[in-house]
């Protein structure tokens, strides 16, 4: 069994739960707009992840203050908070991305492993602006269920692809976000050129590109801005940095080439 396939095993038995449990969710709250935060901007938007643990690496900083470190990332400018809501793999919680929808005036992302429009009701609760569909772990009818089902709610949806296949099953939906995963979420290994390959067969310009993951270095973020990505989600280089300011200054890039921009 792979990691993904035990974490969606593990997420089925969560959600039969929550659908024993019958729980209504208050759906009221009004999402903050998110991608044409990004779109507007001159500059390759970081979308900064709060991630406590996570399977390939461990404990990256289990004991992490959530809120304080969410009024840290939205103060050095991340566009939006994403927040790993799982708790079994990654140690986090939907309580955390409620703690942090509650103090940030950004859009807050649910980066979780949705099978089920109760997730997606359960996120917006929470405060969710932004979910997630991993299509490597959803058959297409599927995905496209989730996907109408969370912009019906008023939700923006990041459609995450690692493969060609997963690629061209989402582009069916001509969705407005894809976030391409530089890590294979089967082996854990991580290739920014999975980025470099797949955003070149997105020829639709108003779809938002977001390079997802491995994302270290400001040639990282200039490899990922020269092969189309608008955004950068980034988790463990900023949870690990001991100079926030510093390295969301080196990893900023303008969204125009310079001459200085040679890697
Ligand atoms: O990060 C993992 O080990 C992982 C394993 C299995 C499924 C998902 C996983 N991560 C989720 C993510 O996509 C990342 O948290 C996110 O893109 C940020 O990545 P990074 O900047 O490399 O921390």
């Amino acid at each position: 069994m792979t990691i993904l396939e035990k974490i969606i095993a593990h997420k089925q038995m969560e959600v039969d739960k929550l659908l024993e449990e019958a729980r209504l969710f208050d759906m009221s709250k009004q999402p903050v707009p998110f991608k044409n935060r990004v779109t507007t901007s001159n500059e390759v938007q970081i979308i900064s992840e709060i991630k406590r643990s996570s399977p390939s690496k461990g404990d990256i900083k289990a004991e992490v203050h959530p809120v304080t470190l969410a009024k840290q990332y939205e103060a050095y400018g991340a566009v939006a908070i994403s927040v790993l809501t799982d708790n079994v793999f990654f140690k986090g919680s939907m309580k955390d991305l409620q703690a942090v929808a509650e103090v940030v005036q950004i859009p807050v992302l649910c980066k979780d492993f949705i099978i089920h429009t109760v997730q997606i009701d359960q996120a917006k609760a929470a405060g969710a602006s932004i979910i997630l569909l991993i299509a490597a772990a959803l058959s297409k009818q599927k995905l496209h269920e989730l996907y109408h089902y969370a912009t019906e709610k008023g939700l923006e949806v990041i459609c995450e692809v690692h493969q060609m296949e997963e690629l061209e099953a989402i582009l069916e939906l001509d969705p407005a976000i894809i976030g391409i995963n530089n890590r294979n979420l089967k082996t854990f290994e991580v290739d920014l050129q999975t980025t470099v390959k797949l955003a070149s067969h997105i020829k639709n310009k108003n779809t938002l590109i977001i390079s997802e993951s491995g994302i270290i270095t400001r040639s990282d973020a200039l490899l990922a801005r020269d092969a189309g990505a608008e955004a950068l989600l980034i988790g463990e280089t900023l949870m690990r940095s001991t100079n926030l300011f510093e390295t969301y200054h080196t990893l900023k890039v303008s969204k125009i080439r310079r001459m200085h921009d040679a890697r």
